[in-house]
């Protein structure tokens, strides 16, 4: 398949996609037509060690490779995008803590999430602090017990009215920009802390995103990850990998889109024949095929980088890119070849075309990713 994977990543990949089509796809028309929140499907995630699969097996995590996950993430999102982003989140949740954290908080918090008994959400957005997050508002203060004391408002976080605890951005020095933004781990249940409603979104309907208030919420000295100042380092670490994982998610989504196309050219016949016959469509799958090898491969390499301890900052800006563009033009080109029946809600695509339009915009935007690759080309 690709010079980065192992028999060990392709086996992984083999078993994850088994399984997302025979438990999980069939529901996914349902969560999503239903608007029902992916969780229904975390205890068979975790059975097969997925709510895991980002974490050492140190911490209760499958400890497989970056590149077995970018293949496991991919096999999931071809079935359900919600669910993916479900978990997505989730991992972004536990990396937090795995990169910023101690080994005690590692003990308390990782266990429990990786065999999916607690539901992470990652908050970092603002609802005036989106692309920027050095701009937050959310701030936490020292208390006389060493504690702080949490107050702002975060906006379109994943999982939050669902989680049993998220990972929260905060300034600790508001005079220092970047290096005063600190990261916490924060119950869920602690008071003070309230979420709204699920926002209601064009795609990933059932991958639930919140607004997520705190009102002088007090948080034990041990909410604190790593160093005070260092949480917004954290943060980009963890979104390296995340936007590997979204690249992951769009070639799961592509993958699925062309797969139903070439099944409706060989089926749907013009006047007696099938209309796979045609020139015109062919190019179609050609390109959509070139389009989607070439983001898998951006992806693994980024993964691959990262399996290897190498930064991976640029590679994983540049898979995001790309992945979440072409998910964008292959959804679209499928519907196109399925004319008005892929336009119609009976049809997956329908659903692939609304779950890719959020990959170009959430864990930064393409315009960011731009932003990023032409700040390192420019060092
Ligand atoms: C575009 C940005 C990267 C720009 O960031 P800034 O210009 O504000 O910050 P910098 O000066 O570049 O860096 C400050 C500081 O951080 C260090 N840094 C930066 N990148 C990395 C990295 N990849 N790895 C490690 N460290 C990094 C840098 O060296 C500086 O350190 P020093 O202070 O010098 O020590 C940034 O604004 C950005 O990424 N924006 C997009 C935000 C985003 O993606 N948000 C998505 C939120 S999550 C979501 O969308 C969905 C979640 S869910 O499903 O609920």
């Amino acid at each position: 398949m690709s010079p980065f994977c192992t028999e060990d990543d392709l086996a992984i990949a083999e078993t994850v996609g088994r399984f997302a089509q025979d438990v999980v796809a069939p529901r996914a028309q349902a969560i999503d037509a239903e608007e029902r929140f992916a969780g229904e499907h975390l205890q068979a995630l975790a059975d097969i060690g997925l709510t895991g699969m980002n974490l050492p097996a140190e911490w209760g995590g499958a400890g497989v490779s970056p590149v077995a996950l970018y293949l496991a993430v991919e096999a999931l999102a071809g079935a359900c995008a919600s669910t993916t982003s479900m978990l997505t989140a989730h991992f972004l949740a536990t990396d937090t803590i795995l990169l910023g954290g101690s080994a005690d908080q590692h003990r308390q918090w990782l266990p429990d999430a990786a065999a999916g008994r607690r539901l992470g959400a990652f908050a970092l957005t603002e609802p005036r602090a989106g692309s920027n997050p050095a701009d937050m508002r959310t701030k936490a203060e020292r208390t006389a017990d060493g504690g702080f004391r949490l107050s702002g408002v975060k906006h379109f976080i994943s999982n939050a009215g669902h989680a049993d605890f998220l990972t929260v951005f905060a300034l600790t020095d508001p005079a220092a920009g970047a290096r005063g933004i600190s990261a916490f781990v924060v119950d869920r249940r602690t008071p003070g802390l309230t979420v709204g409603a699920p926002e209601p979104t064009m795609g990933l309907r059932g991958g639930h995103v919140f607004e997520v208030s705190f009102d002088n919420c007090l948080l034990p000295p041990d909410a604190l990850l790593g160093p005070e100042g260092s949480g917004f380092r954290t943060a980009m670490k963890v979104l390296d990998n995340g936007r590997v994982e979204i690249a992951a998610t769009c070639t799961g989504i592509a993958q699925a889109a062309l797969t139903d196309s070439i099944a409706w050219v060989k089926q749907r016949e013009v006047e007696g024949e099938p209309i796979a016959r045609f020139q015109g469509l062919q190019w179609y799958l050609a390109d959509m095929a070139t389009d989607l090898d070439a983001a898998r491969l951006l992806g693994l390499r980024a993964a691959s980088l990262r399996a290897n301890h190498q930064r991976f900052s640029q590679e994983a800006a540049i898979a995001k890119l790309f992945a979440s563009e072409m998910a964008g033009r292959v959804t679209d080109k499928a519907l196109q070849m399925h004319g008005g029946y892929g336009y119609a809600r009976a049809m997956r695509l329908e659903r692939l075309v609304r779950d890719a339009r959020i990959m170009r915009i959430y864990e930064g935007s393409s315009e960011i990713q731009r932003n990023i690759i032409a700040r390192n080309l420019l060092k």
